[in-house]
């Protein structure tokens, strides 16, 4: 029997990129009496495609600053973005067209109506057929009763809606959302994670969060990403997480790691070890 030569085993090599690959991200800011605040410092992650990972943190952690220069909005002192596998310095108009964000802190223009608003938006990601995608976005939102009226009239919970709507106009591959369930009712709230599980089971499309609601995260994310000062503390599944810290809830490991003194929480390369 003549000996078979095996070829030597590839290196495993994702074929896809992730859908987020950060590294090294950091963004300092000036101060207007002359000091530099370093909101975010020299973070690494990736966020692989499909997934739901939630950013989390208290005030201050870094959190929309991280999600303002994922999104090309706010530019990173050091460091690199690659979504989708595209540089963002580079080549950011290339992967804009598949991704999209809402927050809270971006209110739409007030005196357009909410179909003004969503069509403008429509026209600026470039869409055809847009009276039938709004349309089609107010039925899945439910936004038809308040579609003429102006935008700057609607209560907080009609604006999420409105405001995920803007975000769900390009069929997003890529989600960041800053807070998405901030200041609604209980009942309001459901219904938008039920939505954004729908979503993500129906395209298969990655969600970035940032959140304070740990019931939220628990729910929606595969995967949670710890800030506090800027910096990753700690990441993993949320069933992880609660192993690790010996806690039942992800409220009580946020509190342990918010409280806790520097030395005595992990630092992202630990967690990573600890994966
Ligand atoms: N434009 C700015 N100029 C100066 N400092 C800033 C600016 N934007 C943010 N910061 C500072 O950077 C840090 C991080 O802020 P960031 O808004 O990213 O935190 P966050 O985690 O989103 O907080 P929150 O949960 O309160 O929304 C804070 O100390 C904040 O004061």
């Amino acid at each position: 029997m003549t000996e078979r030569t095996i070829p030597p085993q590839q290196p495993a090599t994702p074929a896809v990129a992730p859908a987020i690959r950060a590294e090294g991200l950091t963004k300092r800011f000036a101060t207007p009496d002359g000091r530099d605040v370093t909101a975010v410092d020299a973070i690494g992650f990736t966020v692989p495609r499909g997934s739901v990972t939630g950013l989390l943190g208290g005030n201050g952690a870094g959190k929309t600053t991280t999600i303002s220069m994922l999104l090309g909005l706010l530019l990173p002192t050091a460091g690199t973005v690659e979504i989708l596998g595209v540089d963002m310095a580079r080549h950011r108009h290339a992967v804009l067209p598949r991704m999209n964000f809402s927050s809270p802190y971006v209110e739409l223009p007030h005196r357009l109506t909410v179909r003004e608003n969503l069509t403008v938006y429509a026209h600026l990601y470039g869409l055809t057929c847009v009276k039938k995608r709004v349309q089609e976005l107010a039925e899945h939102l439910d936004l038809s009763r308040f579609l003429d009226r102006p935008s700057g009239g609607l209560s907080a919970g009609q604006k999420t809606r409105v405001a995920l709507a803007k975000a769900l106009l390009n069929d997003p591959e890529l989600l960041l959302l800053d807070e998405p369930t901030a200041s609604l009712d209980p009942d309001t709230a459901d219904w938008i994670r039920t939505y954004l599980e729908r979503y993500r089971l129906r395209t298969g499309a990655t969600i970035l969060l940032a959140s304070h609601n740990m019931l939220e995260v628990e729910r929606l994310c595969d995967s949670v990403l710890m800030m506090r000062q800027g910096r990753i503390v700690d990441r993993g599944a949320p069933s992880a997480l609660l192993a690790r810290y010996g806690r039942q809830t992800l409220e009580e490991v946020f509190l342990d790691i918010a409280r806790a003194s520097d030395d005595r929480i992990l630092t992202g390369e630990t967690a990573d070890a600890a994966e």
